[in-house]
């Protein structure tokens, strides 16, 4: 049973509002995470009492697949709806450019694919998440093909910090959906995650990384000070990251 913390009071505030753009017909990506599952339950909450008709979930991961249809909320599959209207999911750091790490679920390539098949992708979190530079509070998870995982470790290793391999519930190796393992690498605060984005994804045996960049149009957080919605401001150029507070 997951324990209720304090800061679940705004995640719950910010998951209920990214539901409130949510509007009869859309076909919605589903998050995984403590966050974005009070998302889940407010969309099941708004189906049920009619104040939502027509919309359907792609979840992101068999745990939030499994939660939406105890929850009666009708799915979809990428490949029957592989144009979805927004995602709503959570984040393990934000940055003020709106970038994100993500992962800490195990679920990061199924997220990432699910918000590029996205129009508008809505990032919710308490005010916890934020910093400003990604890596000051969170690990990165690197998802590498069991084939690959001790040339990979050592490429992660030749770029400096430490790296874990992440432990299952049963002390063996986690394993992805896609039946991989995730090595989380701690480190300084990133200078570049740009570069670094790019250094991973040359690599053929990392078969995902959870630097979210360039991709998310809000950020919905609570805190203590009350809700903040964070927008992307141009779309258009998405390399320049730029974003307003609304
Ligand atoms: O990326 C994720 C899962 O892969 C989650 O969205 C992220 O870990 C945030 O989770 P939570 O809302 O429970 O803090």
């Amino acid at each position: 049973m997951r324990v209720v913390g304090p800061e679940d009071k705004y995640k719950r505030l910010a998951a209920e509002m990214a539901v409130e753009r949510v509007s009869d017909g859309m076909v919605v990506g589903l998050g995984h995470g403590s966050t974005a599952a009070y998302a889940v339950l407010r969309m099941a909450v708004l189906l049920r009492d009619g104040s939502l008709k027509d919309v359907l979930g792609v979840p992101c991961s068999r745990r939030v697949e499994e939660e939406a249809r105890r929850l009666a909320i009708p799915l979809a599959t990428l490949d029957a709806r592989p144009s979805l209207d927004l995602v709503i999911d959570g984040a393990d750091e934000i940055d003020p450019g709106l970038d994100c790490i993500k992962g800490k679920g195990g679920a990061l390539l199924r997220e990432k694919i699910v918000a590029q098949a996205s129009k508008r992708r809505i990032i919710v979190a308490d005010a916890s998440k934020c910093s400003a530079r990604l890596g000051e509070k969170a690990s990165l998870p690197v998802e590498v093909l069991p084939f690959a995982l001790v040339p990979e470790r050592h490429f992660l290793e030749s770029l400096g910090g430490k790296i874990k391999l992440r432990p299952g519930p049963d002390g063996r190796p986690f394993v992805t959906a896609q039946g991989n393992f995730i090595l989380d690498w701690s480190q300084p605060p990133l200078d570049n995650p740009r570069e670094l984005a790019r250094k991973l994804e040359s690599r053929a045996g990392i078969m995902a990384h959870g630097l979210f960049l360039d991709i998310v149009d809000e950020v919905i957080v609570a805190g203590p000070q009350g809700l903040r919605l964070l927008r992307r401001a141009e779309r258009s150029s998405p390399s320049q990251g730029n974003h307003a507070l609304a």
